[in-house]
């Protein structure tokens, strides 16, 4: 059975933020109040979270933590996790769901960012200057015009034409490079871009293949040894979505074999948790590999904005329970409640849960300035501004209905 759990004043809320959060996050929730805070440069491993995480009531990270459904169930006050990122697949989004944990991220306040640093990969790779880079620290000397190409006139294979896919065709075109693109949905072409069918139709005509997905089941491994092959001979390959989409150790062999021209990674099947672990790949020491440490969006304009946005969010449904813009939770805008008591009640959808709810308010025949439900198929979220000093033995009552996820009470 799981525990409800009621909410806190601010200075008892304690916030969790890990990897490096930009400090502009911390800020915000000072502003707004937030004092009990711990700020971490890295990641956790599991048990470390688990022991951790008992007593934390929002937590910040970024790609590097998992959170699981061990996490979430040991994580027994938490409220909200904030992904100070695009990607939420470090996140199990059903069983935060299950625990009554809603879930933010920054869908587009890094998109310019990678979408800049690929560009900028794309030059170098057709101009071979991770090679030549890599020699000159060596001593050597590699001045030659055999294989470097301007990108006028290249054409650009962007795989998941979204955000940073789109943004990306646009500064492509920009160059003067023709761009086509895959993706799983109809997508508006920009410009002069133009979609193909197959990701192999893609790969055959391409002179550089990018890839910007999620990751997903579907993306997992979906550039393997057959897709590097299809791929055109010394043709080039950029990879800032996710590690668990390409078969590192094929992209090695085709790098290694001669197929592939050179290569841009910048994420990894295994990352290390921070600055002070070793970073261990078949790619290192392949010199037309250009190998990043998982910084596509890590600009000071992308991470300070993303700060703020995600904090924002965090703060908001701490203070007031909006979910607006959560990525796994019924999403509800609210009004503020400068005279009524807020009571916030998350349960699992089933039926008669309303009922029940209203039914304990009835009793009390009190004003109920305002009620707002919202529900998916797994769980029900409703806000209620209520005219009483009842407030917490109303929520004592609500917080028995067979069903009850969470709930909190706002002042
Ligand atoms: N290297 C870095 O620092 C960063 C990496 N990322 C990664 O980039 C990914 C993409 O970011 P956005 O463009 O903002 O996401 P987005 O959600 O706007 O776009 C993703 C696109 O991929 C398409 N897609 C999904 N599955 C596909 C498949 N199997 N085949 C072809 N297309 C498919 C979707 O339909 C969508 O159009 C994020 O999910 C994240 O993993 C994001 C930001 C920074
Ligand atoms: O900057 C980070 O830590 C992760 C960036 C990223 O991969 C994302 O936004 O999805």
């Amino acid at each position: 059975m799981s525990v409800v759990k009621q909410s806190l004043s601010k200075d008892k809320i304690k916030i969790l933020m890990l990897e490096g959060v930009h400090p502009s996050a911390i800020k915000l929730f000072e502003r707004h109040g937030y004092t009990n805070m711990e700020v971490l440069p890295s990641s956790l491993s599991d048990d470390e979270l688990i022991e951790k995480m008992k007593d934390v009531h929002i937590v910040g990270i970024r790609s590097r933590t998992q959170l699981n459904e061990r996490v979430f169930a040991a994580a027994e006050k938490l409220i909200a996790v904030g992904c100070f990122c695009i990607g939420t697949n470090q996140v199990d989004l059903a069983a935060a769901k299950r625990h009554g944990v809603v879930v933010f991220n920054a869908p587009f306040s890094n998109t310019r960012s990678v979408a800049e640093l690929v560009l900028a990969e794309v030059i170098m790779l057709l101009r071979g200057i991770p090679a030549k880079n890599a020699s000159a620290h060596r001593g050597g000397w590699l001045k030659s015009a055999k294989n470097s190409f301007e990108a006028r006139g290249k054409t650009l294979g962007i795989v998941g034409y979204g955000h940073i896919g789109s943004q990306l065709s646009v500064l492509a075109e920009q160059l003067g490079m023709q761009v086509i693109y895959y993706d799983i949905e109809d997508k508006l072409p920009l410009g002069n871009a133009m979609p193909v069918h197959t990701l192999d139709d893609l790969l055959s005509q391409a002179d550089i293949v990018t890839l910007h997905v999620p990751e997903t089941e579907q993306t997992q491994m979906m550039m393997g040894v057959r897709q590097f092959s299809r791929m055109k001979p010394n043709s080039l390959f950029i990879n800032a979505s996710r590690g668990t989409v390409v078969d590192i150790e094929a992209l090695a062999s085709a790098l290694q074999g001669g197929h592939l021209a050179g290569a841009a990674i910048d994420v990894f099947p295994v990352e290390p948790k921070g600055n002070n672990e070793e970073f261990l790949s078949p790619l290192r020491g392949i010199d037309n590999c250009l190998l990043t440490p998982h910084i596509g969006g890590s600009t000071m304009e992308a991470q300070e904005n993303i700060g703020t946005e995600v904090a924002g969010k965090l703060v908001r449904y701490s203070d007031n329970g909006s979910t607006l813009s959560a990525v796994n939770f019924p999403e509800v805008s609210l009004p503020t409640h400068d005279t009524t008591r807020r009571l916030l009640h998350i349960h699992k959808n089933q039926p008669g849960m309303l009922n029940a709810i209203n039914s304990i308010l009835s009793e009390y025949q009190i004003n109920v300035a305002g009620q707002y439900l919202q529900t998916d198929e797994a769980v029900g979220y409703v806000v209620m501004d209520i005219d009483s000093n009842n407030g917490s033995e109303i929520l004592a009552r609500m917080r028995k209905i067979p069903g009850t996820i969470r709930a909190r009470q706002l002042f």
